[in-house]
């Protein structure tokens, strides 16, 4: 231990930031920790920065190196170090798989995924160590009437992140929420600006905007009744990556950094990550963002329609009963898309050729999802073979 010397400056920071806890008394300790440091952090780098500008605006001589960019708010639009996932034959698992041939997680934390591409900012050391330390942690509960468990329960009803909660973990979630009503105009979340609540929409409408490279805020998506969001600073300790902003009366709830982490976080991320490179694959879903990915994975369910391993055949029946077989689907292909396209009944069979594994959307889902992509599935349908005589 003697080898080791405490730097002079780590005693009065840690001071500094003990009297800053006794003062606000946070009951976020980790949270309002991560908040001072991040306002500090930035302080120091602005104040390197003008310095640096002050000085020909060469390289950055103060600490020896440039600065990270890890500055809460140097780089808001993106988290970090790239990541991917694939395997051969597919997806990964789920806690609740039975396939363990497909094993592909361990327990090393997850490094935050490039949501912009091009651009990194740096992960802290917690960012996806989930806070699983159930009995060392004091629940928040916050009272609220039988009425309002009952808006909760119809807001999270459809949504994918709240599908897997066993009833303790239910509870637990509806006892953190806070009610959060937001007129019209208001700014929820400002990109660039510190994690502290994910927010799942009981009412009203928000739209989402990104803003690359200084370019100007860019409406990427929009959400309404059951649409959650704010995740992403929570699971890596990123800065808010988008600006979401109400364009009706909301109603909200905001679930608390804490309980986030220690109950939806971890299953968000293995399934993201599970379905990540299988994702990535698949042609159709190429034009997309990575983050729109992640919502597709999100609302991913294991059964048999998008294909990640085996093959299956088309088959379709003439008005004669005869079958007629069509060009097999494999790995990356989709199908199923035509009935939810078109609101009509099916038009072929598709027929497992051996074991098969696949991934379905709902139609909800299927509609919400890929709306942008609606325009190129038309599009392939036409490339669709048909059997002589057919329409
Ligand atoms: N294209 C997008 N890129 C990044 N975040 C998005 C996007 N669309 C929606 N969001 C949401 O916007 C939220 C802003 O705060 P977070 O970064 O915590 O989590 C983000 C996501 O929940």
């Amino acid at each position: 231990m003697s080898d080791y010397t405490i730097p002079t400056e780590l005693p009065p920071i840690l001071k500094d930031l003990s009297r800053e806890v006794l003062r606000h008394q946070p009951t976020d300790i980790v949270q309002f920790c991560a908040d001072y440091f991040s306002k500090l952090l930035s302080e120091q780098r602005t104040v390197l920065m003008e310095h640096a500008d002050a000085n020909t605006k060469t390289a950055f001589t103060a600490t020896g190196s440039r600065p990270s960019s890890s500055a809460p708010n140097a780089n808001p639009t993106g988290p970090a170090n790239e990541y991917a996932y694939t395997t051969d034959d597919g997806f990964g698992t789920e806690d609740d798989d039975d396939d363990d041939e497909d094993e592909t997680e361990d327990d090393a934390p997850i490094p935050a995924p490039v949501l912009n591409r091009g651009r990194r900012t740096s992960v802290s050391a917690e960012s996806m160590a989930p806070t699983s330390h159930d009995q060392q942690i004091e629940k928040l509960v916050i009272p609220k009437t039988d009425e309002q468990k009952a808006r909760i329960q119809k807001s999270v009803g459809n949504n994918f992140l709240f599908r897997n909660l066993d009833e303790d973990q239910y509870l637990d979630v509806v006892n953190a929420m806070a009610e959060k009503r937001v007129p019209n105009g208001e700014v929820v979340i400002r990109q660039g600006g510190v994690g502290d609540y994910f927010y799942v929409v009981e009412t009203g409408t928000l739209d989402v905007y990104v803003n690359r490279n200084n370019s100007g805020d860019i409406k990427v998506f929009d959400y309404g009744a059951g649409g959650s969001f704010g995740e992403l600073a929570l699971m890596y300790n990123a800065p808010r990556a988008a600006t979401i902003k109400a364009t009706s009366d909301c109603v909200l709830w905001a679930l608390d950094r804490v309980t986030f982490r220690r109950i939806l976080m971890d299953h968000t991320s293995r399934k993201r990550r599970m379905y990540e490179g299988f994702l990535e694959e698949v042609p159709l879903l190429s034009s997309l963002e990575q983050y729109e990915r992640h919502k597709i994975a999100d609302a991913l369910e294991r059964s048999p329609s998008t294909m990640a391993r085996g093959e299956a055949d088309v088959v379709k029946v003439d008005e004669h009963g005869v079958e007629h077989h069509f060009r097999p689907l494999k790995k990356g292909s989709y199908f199923g898309e035509l009935a939810l396209l078109s609101d009509k009944p099916r038009v072929a069979t598709i027929r497992a050729k051996g074991r098969l594994k696949c991934a379905t959307l709902g139609k909800k889902a299927f509609t919400r999802l890929l709306g942008p992509l609606t325009d190129i599935m038309q599009r392939n349908t036409q490339n669709y073979e048909k059997y002589p005589g057919e329409g």
